[in-house]
């Protein structure tokens, strides 16, 4: 039985101000949040006052990205050693916004997630086709090359120590959500993919559905078998919303 996680993604959202509110409002409503678990994965600059809010909480948190080289000249970067000092559980590795905007690789990804798991964070690997590549009937094509890469370098026993994330890009964002049988399908192509190396790491690994995932859609996206729960950008920003499609994830 896997249990659904609900990650909120902040993104380069929010002020130390807004910070504040909404890991309160997260806090307060956490208790109510059963069958899920719940993590926010937040800006740098937040890190040590999430740690601060979120230690001896029910929720996880995380970083956004992190270096694949453990240490040394490389301005700008953050190490897995560095995510881990703060407290950090997850790290995302290879979101769509990453790949577009910092021309990341499939193999730079999965060095990036080797380099989390031999930290002991657990890395949220993104993967997902453009709106391009789904009406040219590719996407597991390219969904599949993007897992290959993580599998290659990792081996299934590493992928096992990781939760994968479906996000289509042309979701994100957008107010469009895949519906939930197109999500599934995805899904379902991943763990098929994974469970041809080994069923077992498959059947354990959990799944997450991104794009525009919203209170109002969550329940339906995740009752689907093979979603366990939801990579959230917007709606992880207000209190009430995020909390809401943790209830949804968890069956309450
Ligand atoms: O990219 C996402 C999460 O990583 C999804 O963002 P939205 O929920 O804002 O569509």
């Amino acid at each position: 039985m896997r249990k659904p996680l609900v990650a909120g993604n902040w993104k380069m959202n929010g002020t130390r101000e807004s910070a504040r509110t909404l890991l309160d409002g997260i806090k307060a409503g956490a208790m109510a949040v059963n069958g899920a678990d719940l993590a926010v994965c937040v800006p740098y600059v937040f890190l040590q006052q999430v740690q601060e809010a979120l230690d001896g909480s029910p929720i996880a948190w995380g970083g956004q990205d992190l270096s694949k080289e453990p240490k040394g000249a490389f301005t700008g970067d953050i190490s897995a050693a560095m995510l881990l000092e703060f407290g950090c559980r997850f790290v995302i590795v290879g979101h769509s916004e990453r790949r577009t905007l910092h021309g990341e690789s499939d193999t730079e990804v999965a060095e990036k997630t080797a380099a989390a798991l031999e930290a002991g964070l657990t890395p949220i690997v993104c993967v997902g086709e453009t709106l391009e590549e789904r009406e040219q009937d590719v996407t597991n094509d390219v969904v599949g090359r993007q897992l290959d890469a993580v599998l290659a370098r990792v081996g299934s026993a590493g992928l096992g120590r990781c939760v994968v994330a479906y996000e289509p890009v042309w979701a994100i964002g957008t107010g469009r959500t895949a519906t939930p049988e197109q999500a599934q399908e995805v899904h379902a192509f991943i763990r098929a993919r994974v469970a041809a190396e080994d069923a077992e790491v498959a059947g354990a690994l959990k799944i997450l559905y991104g794009g525009s995932m919203k209170p109002d859609n969550a329940a339906e996206l995740c009752a689907k078998p093979d979603i366990d729960g939801g990579l959230i950008g917007g709606a992880s920003l207000v209190a009430e919303d995020f909390l809401a499609i943790g209830r949804a994830a968890g069956g309450s």
